[in-house]
């Protein structure tokens, strides 16, 4: 039966139906064979029998279709897919072998929830499982043709009835085997068979009718399968048809598919080719990120290391700020005590307002009474001007201090050299200096003689430069007042002429000279002058006067007569030619100047100290001032002269271009001495010849009769300087003889 089964399963399912037989001629060819092979009855009726009986195990489920049910699916085969077709016979198993669900019926192409046209194709799903237990449990095609009940779609109506197949055979009697004598029993055995034979012959005759009528339908049948397999050959010629067009569409299909497929794999590779970019980009983005991370993992550590030291900070702030509720409660009743406080200070706020107003008015007559004192002060600072200048009157119009330099500590030298002279201030208002010198007499002893001298001041050894500039400081003023003031040193080289009018260089508060402290005492002044209306304009020049040569100490084109500057007068005012002319606007101003003019010295020549000491230098500040309240105004101008050595040409022994220059020096200061002479002669006709010298002709408005002149003999204390120095003091007792006019003031009033 198995191999029977598996045959059958390699067969190819026939597209078209070639075999007309069906199942009922079969089974009568079987019974024809059966019989006509004188095979044992048994057989036949065991088949038979075995067939009915599988009838009877699915009896209606296999009515309506092919009872070969080994051409359908058997449940355990591999292959799932349910066959729909019984291939040999083409009648249709129109189940599922799924038990849960029924599909379409193939003939009609209707479900079950669908009419048919033949309702009784359609089973309920109970049969459908029977005949699905019977498909798959029944291996061998049943012999039993399609029933009475089943029909073909497209055949309604004509139905095919199975076969009576219950007629009985007679049997024939088993009968022991006689033995060869007994011929009459024999014989009568034969009678009896015949009989039966006989029987037989008449029941397979009448079975051969039945047989003839049932193969006459079956052929009946077989012409309606046949029309209804022309039927199907025709539908499935539309449906080949059907299947070229749809291939052919598949084609179609295909080419499009392929095109489609070709388009998408260059849009693959482009697509690949931007993944990579991507990928690449992902990677570096990833890579940026993994630092940016880290970074910001390294930032959230310190954050958090920040976070718990701020909570900590936080835990500590509560504790304060539960403290500071605690003030704050004792603030706010400490605030009503203040609140009471303030209402009671606003009470007296209110009769201080009383006051205050009083006191306004009261302010308001000051004030007017100030404006009356400012006009008043006003007027007092014109008669204080005019007041100093009677007593610089009284004073004298040209006076002169000596200075005693004391002995330098950097002096070296011979024991004679170095010691001091005999010197003495017999007064206690220090006017007087006497010095004691051995002068040989024409017998030739030593007989110490005095030589006293008496000035408008003499300044010791021991006098600070502010002592000095103390008693000088009211002639600064009377320039800032509108004079022209001409303050000189005179002496030999070495006694400290530049000391006392500049200082020493790089000088402190306490060295710093005349003309430094006197520009800064004019500022000062200026300064406080201003809140009285006063305002000045202030101008510096410095010129050198080297053998008879002016030279610009604060130009840029160098000394020695590079640029020839010409002394004019005009007006009362002395001007130089291509001089240069500085706006002094504040202290530090004329500080670089003095440098700069410092400078320029040094550079003129190589022996600096040796040129110093043989030039005159001439500092001219001139203040111009302007009072917007009285509208006033006054031009004072300060001269401050450091003269050249005076040492005697014929102690000095100079040769050469020393000696030019020593004559050069005599000459202009013994021109000085015959100005000042010529001005202190009471005769008004006397000649002054200032034009005998450079030095003369450029003070010439601030040694006349309308100046302040004030000179400083300096002197050296030392014994070798000794002539010298009586040449020294003996000149300034000249010019402190001299008397000279009253000075006047350039000033104008509107
Ligand atoms: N009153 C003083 N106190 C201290 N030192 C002084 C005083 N007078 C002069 N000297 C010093 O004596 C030296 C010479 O002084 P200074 O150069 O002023 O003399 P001078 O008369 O200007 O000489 P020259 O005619 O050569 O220019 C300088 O070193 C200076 O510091």
């Amino acid at each position: 039966m198995e191999q029977l089964n598996r045959s059958i399963s390699k067969l190819k399912p026939p597209t078209k139906i070639t075999s007309t037989a069906t199942p009922s001629s079969t089974i009568a060819t079987a019974l024809a064979v059966a019989a006509a092979m004188g095979a044992n009855e048994n057989t036949a009726n065991n088949n038979l029998r075995n067939n009915n009986s599988n009838n009877n195990t699915a009896p209606t489920a296999v009515n309506w279709a092919c009872q070969d049910s080994s051409y359908y699916k058997d449940a355990s085969d591999s292959d799932s897919t349910a066959r729909d077709y019984c291939y040999p016979c083409h009648y249709i198993n129109l189940y599922s072998h799924s038990a849960d669900r029924r599909k379409d019926c193939n003939i009609c192409n209707l479900n079950k929830d669908k009419t048919c046209c033949d309702t009784s194709i359609h089973k309920d799903s109970a049969i459908i499982h029977t005949q699905q237990q019977h498909t798959t449990t029944q291996p061998l095609c049943h012999p039993e043709p399609h029933t009475s009940e089943a029909s073909i779609a497209g055949n309604a109506g004509t139905r095919i009835t199975a076969p009576n197949l219950v007629t009985v055979v007679p049997m024939i009697p088993k009968k022991k085997k006689r033995p060869a004598w007994d011929t009459k029993g024999r014989l009568e055995d034969m009678e009896e068979l015949t009989a039966v034979l006989n029987e037989q012959l008449q029941t397979s005759s009448h079975n051969m009718k039945d047989l003839s009528s049932k193969l006459k339908s079956s052929e009946d049948q077989i012409a309606q399968l046949q029309s209804f397999r022309q039927n199907l050959e025709s539908k499935v010629a539309i449906k080949e048809n059907e299947n070229r067009t749809i291939f052919q569409k598949m084609q179609h299909v295909e080419q499009d598919l392929q095109t489609t497929a070709r388009k998408n794999e260059e849009e693959i590779h482009s697509l690949r080719m931007q993944h990579s970019i991507h990928m690449d980009q992902l990677k570096m983005t990833q890579t940026r990120l993994k630092q940016e991370k880290d970074s910001l993992q390294s930032k959230l550590q310190s954050t958090k290391g920040q976070l718990e030291s701020q909570m900590q900070e936080n835990t500590s702030l509560r504790s304060t700020i539960s403290t500071q509720s605690a003030n704050c409660l004792a603030l706010e009743s400490d605030n009503r005590a203040l609140k009471e406080k303030i209402q009671r200070t606003e009470n007296t706020l209110e009769q201080r307002e009383t006051t205050i107003l009083m006191l306004e008015r009261k302010l308001a007559e000051s004030r007017k009474s100030v404006k009356d004192l400012d006009q008043r002060i006003r007027e007092e600072e014109t008669i204080r001007r005019r007041l100093h200048n009677t007593i610089q009157e009284l004073k004298g119009n040209i006076r002169v201090f000596c200075r005693v330099r004391p002995v330098s500590s950097s002096v070296n030298g011979s024991k004679n050299e170095t010691a001091t002279a005999s010197i003495t201030y017999p007064d206690i208002e220090g006017r007087q200096i006497e010095f004691a010198h051995a002068t040989e007499t024409a017998t030739g002893s030593q007989v110490a003689k005095a030589y006293p001298f008496t000035f408008d001041r003499v300044f010791q050894p021991t006098s600070t430069q502010e002592d000095v500039f103390e008693e000088i400081s009211q002639l600064v003023q009377s320039a800032l007042d509108g004079y022209n003031v001409c303050i000189f040193a005179y002496g030999q080289t070495g006694s400290g002429k530049t000391h006392t009018m500049e200082g020493p260089l790089n000088a402190s508060a306490e060295s710093m000279g005349m003309i430094p402290r006197s520009v800064l005492q004019i500022y000062e002044n200026a300064e406080a002058l201003k809140a009285r209306g006063w305002t000045y304009q202030m101008e510096g020049q410095y010129v050198e006067i080297y053998n008879e040569t002016v030279n610009d100490l604060l130009g840029n084109d160098g000394l020695n007569g590079a640029k020839k500057h010409d002394i004019r007068h005009a007006d009362g005012k002395t001007t130089i030619t291509d001089i240069t002319t500085v706006v002094l606007t504040s202290p530090e101003k004329v500080a670089a100047l003095l440098k700069k003019a410092a400078h320029n010295r040094s550079v003129g020549s190589t022996l600096m100290n040796e040129r110093s000491s043989r030039s005159h230098c001439v500092f001219t500040l001139r203040l111009s001032g302007k009072n917007s309240i009285t509208d006033e105004s006054s031009e004072g101008v300060l001269n401050l002269i450091d003269l050249a050595g005076s040492e005697r040409l014929s102690q000095s022994g100079a040769k050469g271009d020393r000696l030019k220059e020593t004559q050069a020096i005599n000459k202009s200061l013994s021109a000085l001495s015959d100005v000042i002479s010529a001005i202190a002669n009471p005769n008004a006709n006397t000649h002054v010849p200032y034009r005998n010298s450079k030095l003369t002709y450029l003070l010439q408005n601030s040694l006349g009769g309308n100046s302040k002149t004030l000179m400083f003999v300096n002197i050296s204390p030392l014994r070798s300087n000794f002539n010298e120095t009586l040449c020294s003091l003996r000149f300034a007792t000249k010019v402190n003889a001299c008397t000279i006019g009253t000075a006047t003031r350039r000033a104008v009033s509107k």
